[in-house]
Parts: C-alpha cells; structure tokens; sequence
C-alpha cells in the first residue's frame, strides 16, 4: 500500500526537454524530497502523479497500479487519494478559515455541517490554527494560509502528500511546525510523501531519502547523510548552496 513508482519519464513543452528519463521510486510510508535547480522540472515531475501532465514517455505507478493512460474521470478518485499542496494553494478570501476546510468534506463526505465543522476543526487542530477558524484569510500572512491549506488538504484522509515548497516564506518556528507535520503523516498515519524543497533545515531535518533533479535527470538519490557524503559536484554545490560550481544560474 502507497508506492509511487516514475518509470523513465520523458516530458517536453515545445523544444524545452524538461525531464529526460527520471526513474523514481518512493516507499509506502516515506517522506522522499525532491531537490533541484528552480526550473528544474519538480513540480512537472509530480503533477503527472495526478494526471495533471502526461508524460511523453514512461510510466507512472501508484500502489503498483498503471496510471499513466487513466482517463481524466480514472483520475479522480486518485485525486482524493493524492493530495497535493501548491505552492500557491490558494484559500476563499470570502470564506472563514474554518469554512474554507470544511469545503472538501462537503464536497465528498455525506456529513451534517455540524460534523463537517467539527472534522474541519479537528484538521486546523493539527497545524495549530483552531483559535482563528473563524477569520479570514486577509487577516494572516503567507505562513498561516498555508498552514491552513495544509489542513485543508489533508482532510479526506489522502494515502499521498504532495507538497510543493511547504516551507517557503513562512517563519521558522511555522516551518518546523509544517515539518513536524509531515513526519506526524508519515510515522502515525503511514502517509507516503513527496516534498519540493529548498530548504536545508527541513530536507536534513525530516526526510528519509532525497532525489535531485539535474538536467532532466535524476543527479542523486539516496537518504539526507548520502547526500553530505556525495563527491557528486552539483550535489555538493547545492547543499552547500555554493553560487561558484557546475549548476549556473536558472533561466
Ligand atoms: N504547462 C507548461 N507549459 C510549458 N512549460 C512548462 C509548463 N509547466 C512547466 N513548464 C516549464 O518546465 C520547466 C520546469 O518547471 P517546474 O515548475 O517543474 O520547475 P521546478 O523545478 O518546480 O522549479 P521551482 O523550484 O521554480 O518551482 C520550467 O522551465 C517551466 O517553465
């Protein structure tokens, strides 16, 4: 239960030749990171997860099952299985926080709206922000919606998290909130997870292993002490966050 498995995926848009063959397995209840170069091709790379991009060539596995020619309508109940946090997740700013999680239980759970209240509390529970469930979104910077669309995100109960630079622009005590998280899904709920990172302290702190994407293929994979013990030159010069080395800067 929970493998995701990417087999020699190919995706190009024109004549940009984002990923050249990326073989990519993650284990049921991982927390794998996705590292790279902006413009790399990590979020191309996840979305074909969901049928959001399909892949020139290759493979992609879920659970062991062929996903890569679903129809859109195969898609959906993936979609509820997979959820993904966007870098840019955005909330209803004319919704409550509170009312802006409660939209997925009401959506696809047959619940009063006095139990989708009460599962939507309990989500904001999990990423501290229960005491403001009846403010909006204006009122809170970057860090605190996201916050929330994780809460939202995780509220049908997905087996996969994606999460698409979950720690970027939030404070440092909200990131590590937004860590512990992660680690919670995985180590209690057997959650498999793929997070696009940047962030050292997170990628060190949490991950079991991480995957970096170099030139549209996969430069390293292994766990977090494989990669500060890589000779690899890029590998090196991105951990160490080095601006003189083989990576120039992204276009
Ligand atoms: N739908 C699309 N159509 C055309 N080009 C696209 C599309 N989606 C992504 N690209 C291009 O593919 C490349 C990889 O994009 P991607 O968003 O995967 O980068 P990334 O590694 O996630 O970077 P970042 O860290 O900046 O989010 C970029 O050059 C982007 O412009």
């Amino acid at each position: 239960m929970g493998s995701i498995e990417f087999k020699g995926i190919y995706k190009s848009f024109g004549d940009k030749h984002v990923l050249r063959g990326v073989d990519l397995t993650v284990k049921p209840g991982e927390v794998m990171f996705i590292i790279g170069q902006s413009g790399a091709g990590k979020s191309v790379l996840v979305k074909h997860l969901v049928g959001l991009l399909r892949p020139d060539r290759g493979r992609v596995y879920l659970d062991g099952v062929d996903v890569t020619d679903f129809t859109e309508k195969e898609f959906y109940p993936i979609r509820k299985r997979c959820a993904m946090v966007f870098q840019n997740s955005t909330l209803f700013d004319s919704m409550t926080l509170v009312e802006n999680v409660m939209l997925p239980i009401r959506k696809h759970r047959k619940v009063t709206d006095e139990e989708a209240h009460s599962q939507a509390m309990e989500q904001l529970q999990k990423v501290g922000m229960q005491r403001y469930a009846d403010r909006y979104p204006a009122d809170f910077g970057d860090g605190m919606r996201k916050k929330v669309a994780i809460a939202r995100a995780l509220t049908l109960d997905p087996e996969y998290v994606i999460f698409d630079e979950p720690t970027t622009g939030i404070d440092p005590i909200s990131a590590a909130m937004v860590d512990k998280l992660i680690r919670h899904l995985a180590d209690n709920l057997g959650v498999t997870s793929i997070v696009i990172s940047h962030d050292l302290r997170s990628i060190f702190g949490i991950a079991d292993r991480v995957a970096m994407l170099y030139k549209g293929e996969l430069a390293e994979d292994g766990t977090p002490e494989d990669f500060k013990k890589s000779t690899n030159p890029v590998v090196q010069q991105f951990i160490h966050g080095r601006p003189e080395g083989p990576m120039e800067e992204p276009n």
